[in-house]
């Protein structure tokens, strides 16, 4: 099964993302300064549904010249079966979660990987010492925001938010404000945090909508550097 799984993995490759050419040079610049400190490392996306992990986690692949993998879709691709939200449905959560685990030590046995992981996958503490062989980057976003993307793209794909009647964006909010407050605590084992709220105040917005994923990928790539620069001055 494991040596299956691995195949697949070397199949997948990365979707090629567009960007501003002023974004694009800040992008390759801010790449180069990480790459050094990064020793082929993995590094691992995590936050709450909707924070943009897959979205910016292949931009960060792209400029890093890493390979991208989305762990819900590796668990599809070992499960068999088209979409998380029918193997909840076919299976369970449970079901879902040991998968997840397994594509994690998986991953967490190669080089070079930026991992877009599922947002509960910060729960387990076992997939933190798979994580913790790499670098692990929070994506906070501010719950109305989520509750506002989630809600523009359907709750359909994401089985914890899907409901069959009711105000989209009511129910969404108040799903991801109580999902929020059984995992904030995990999300902040984290290496590093990259806050929605805190890029736009640096950019003099008061709304985090107006932030493209390129934006936040130059602001985690900015941690990352920070992280390995001062765990390298620790060391030596
Ligand atoms: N910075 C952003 N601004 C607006 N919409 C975004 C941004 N990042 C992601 N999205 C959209 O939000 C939705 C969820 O993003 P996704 O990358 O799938 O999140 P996750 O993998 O964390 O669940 C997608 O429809 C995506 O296009
Ligand atoms: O938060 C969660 O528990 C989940 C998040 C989803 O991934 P995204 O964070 O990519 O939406 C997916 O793994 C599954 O629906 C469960
Ligand atoms: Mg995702």
């Amino acid at each position: 099964m494991r040596a299956r799984r691995r195949c697949e993995y070397a199949l997948a490759r990365t979707d090629r993302v567009q960007y501003s050419a002023d974004e694009a040079l800040v992008l390759k610049q801010k790449a180069e300064d990480v790459l050094p400190y990064l020793n082929d490392r993995c590094v691992y996306l995590v936050g709450m549904m909707g924070s943009g992990k897959t979205t910016v986690g292949k931009i960060i692949a792209e400029v890093l010249g890493y390979s991208f993998f989305d762990s819900d879709k590796l668990v599809e691709q070992a499960v068999g079966i088209p979409t998380v939200a029918e193997i909840f449905q076919v299976h369970s959560e449970a079901f879902f979660r040991d998968n997840e685990s397994e594509v994690l030590r998986d991953l967490s046995s190669m080089h070079r990987l930026i991992v877009a992981t599922g947002g509960g996958a910060v729960i387990r503490p076992i997939n933190w010492n798979y994580m913790k062989k790499g670098i692990t980057i929070w994506l906070d976003v501010p719950l109305d925001a989520l509750a506002r993307r989630i809600v523009a793209v359907g709750t359909a794909s994401r089985p914890l938010l899907h409901q069959e009647s009711g105000d989209p964006y009511t129910k969404a909010y108040v799903k991801l404000t109580n999902l929020f407050e059984k995992r904030m605590d995990s999300y902040a084992n984290a290496d590093a945090r990259v806050s929605l709220e805190d890029i736009a105040f640096k950019q003099g917005h008061n709304d985090v909508n107006v932030l493209t994923p390129s934006a936040i990928a130059i602001e985690a790539l900015l941690k990352m550097e920070s992280f390995l620069t001062q765990k390298a001055m620790v060391r030596n």
